[in-house]
């Protein structure tokens, strides 16, 4: 059975059952069909249907977000920016995907030789809770402008947007069973990545769920995209703008009621700003409106589920059994988990080595730009970085001494369209979004003509 419980009000929001192995296969079969047309259709085509999609969901995005907010707590004003990112994703694709995709002229010995990109058909998309709206519409504007065929595999407690998504699709017109709802558990993702017509999968979500997709995958000899977990850090350098860089630390920890896998969980600050820092760091979060997810102007609420609140506090616990001293916060009821604020971490805690998933933020002292590098590369995650300074020969010595997928600099680590997304070491591989994204489910065809 897949759930829903609204983790505001603890009620069940729906129950229901996985689809039979059989229903699997007919739907596989149906995107295959599909695939055959809605490959040779124009850009202009599926541009066109694309912006329709856009402007559906620009329309539609109160009622949408209400979805998410009441499937996992999300804040409703964060759920209406979800809904307008993915009316950009769509109409960036829209604009952009023809000449990702054109043909590249390449001079040999032939009378003509050159690389066409030809879409591989049905993609398995396996997508986590976290941003319902937005996972899904990064795999699917640029895959199904690229002539491939979508089926998604949802996490179970947000089963409500993947019918309201593949709801969408239906009505602005795509062909029916372009883009399909596979409502089943995590048991039933092997049958459907060893299917012949399936031809690769992507994922996001935790390591472990990364491992298991990554080998069903490898054992079907199909390619995989991996987007797992993070721990990015926050540097923060002495000669920062100290007011605006709190503010921009505090959204990257507490948006998303910290549930993010690119959320700036570990604060790295330095010596010489701490005290400065933390003080203002205290005062910014807590004037951070706590309240009901469907408040115009909550800003905090409740975690997605209970034994994910739970989860969060077994870390933080076993951090302050090693030394970690918490300043602020940290209390759950629930799932509400109060934002929280931990000093004294060293890279011994949890809550420094793992991802944690909630309102936790983990504070470590440095006192010099080659120790914040060790730290930052310290972690077995890849995501990204954010680094505050002004120091411009700082900020271009540092960059390369990364080992992360993004740096941002007085920024913090975030998605965009225009710009590709993933990580390294296990934060998993390959890119989405921009150029990047699009090319990686297609087949680059050699042509050469003597
Ligand atoms: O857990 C990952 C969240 C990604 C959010 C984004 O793409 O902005």
């Amino acid at each position: 059975m897949l759930k829903g419980i609204n983790p505001y009000t603890q009620e069940e929001i729906y129950s229901f059952k996985s689809i039979t192995s059989a229903e699997v296969n007919h739907k596989i079969e149906a995107a295959q069909n599909v695939f055959k047309t809605w490959r040779r259709t124009s850009f202009n085509e599926r541009a066109s249907l694309m912006l329709q999609l856009s402007n559906h969901l620009k329309k539609n995005a109160t009622d949408l977000a209400s979805i998410i907010t009441k499937e996992i707590g999300k804040p409703i004003s964060q759920s209406i920016a979800e809904i307008e990112k993915c009316a950009w994703v769509c109409e960036y694709y829209a604009e952009n995907a023809e000449v990702q995709l054109q043909q590249k002229n390449i001079t040999t010995d032939a009378q003509s030789s050159y690389v066409s990109y030809e879409p591989l058909g049905v993609i398995l998309a396996v997508m986590p809770w976290n941003y319902p709206f937005w996972q899904v519409f990064r795999f699917l504007a640029p895959n199904l402008m690229a002539g491939n065929v979508g089926l998604l595999k949802h996490a179970s407690n947000v089963q409500l947007s993947a019918r309201a998504i593949e709801e969408c699709l239906r009505l602005v017109g795509f062909p029916e069973s372009c883009f399909q709802n596979l409502q089943i558990s995590s048991q039933k993702v092997e049958e459907a990545i060893k299917h012949q017509h399936v031809k690769a999968v992507t994922l996001t979500g935790s390591e472990k769920a990364g491992q298991a997709v990554a080998s069903q995958a490898g054992q079907a000899l199909k390619k995989s995209v991996l987007e797992l977990g993070g721990n990015n850090a926050l540097v923060v350098f002495d000669d920062c703008n100290l007011e605006a860089t709190v503010k921009t630390c505090v959204q990257a920890r507490f948006q998303n009621n910290g549930q993010s896998c690119i959320a700036g969980k570990r604060l790295l600050i330095q010596d010489s700003i701490y005290d400065d820092f933390i003080a203002e760091l205290i005062t910014q979060v807590k004037d951070l409106k706590e309240g009901h997810p469907q408040g115009t102007d909550t800003y905090i609420s409740v975690m997605a589920r209970e034994d994910l609140a739970e989860e969060l506090e077994e870390q933080l616990n076993t951090s302050v059994i090693k030394g970690a001293k918490i300043r602020l916060g940290g209390k759950r009821n629930q799932a509400f988990f109060e934002p929280c604020l931990v000093e004294n971490v060293t890279s011994e805690m949890p809550i420094f080595q793992e991802e944690t998933f909630g309102p936790v933020l983990a504070i470590t002292r440095f006192s010099k730009a080659n120790e914040a590098v060790e730290l930052v590369n310290g972690s077995k995650f890849g995501l990204g970085v954010s680094v505050f300074t002004e120091n411009d020969k700082l900020i271009n010595d540092l960059i390369p001494q990364f080992e992360d997928g993004a740096v941002f600099v007085n920024e913090l680590v975030k998605s965009d369209p225009r710009l590709p997304f993933g990580g390294t070491k296990r934060s998993g591989y390959g890119r989405e979004l921009s150029d990047e994204g699009i090319l990686e489910f297609v087949n680059k065809k050699t042509v050469y003509i003597k």
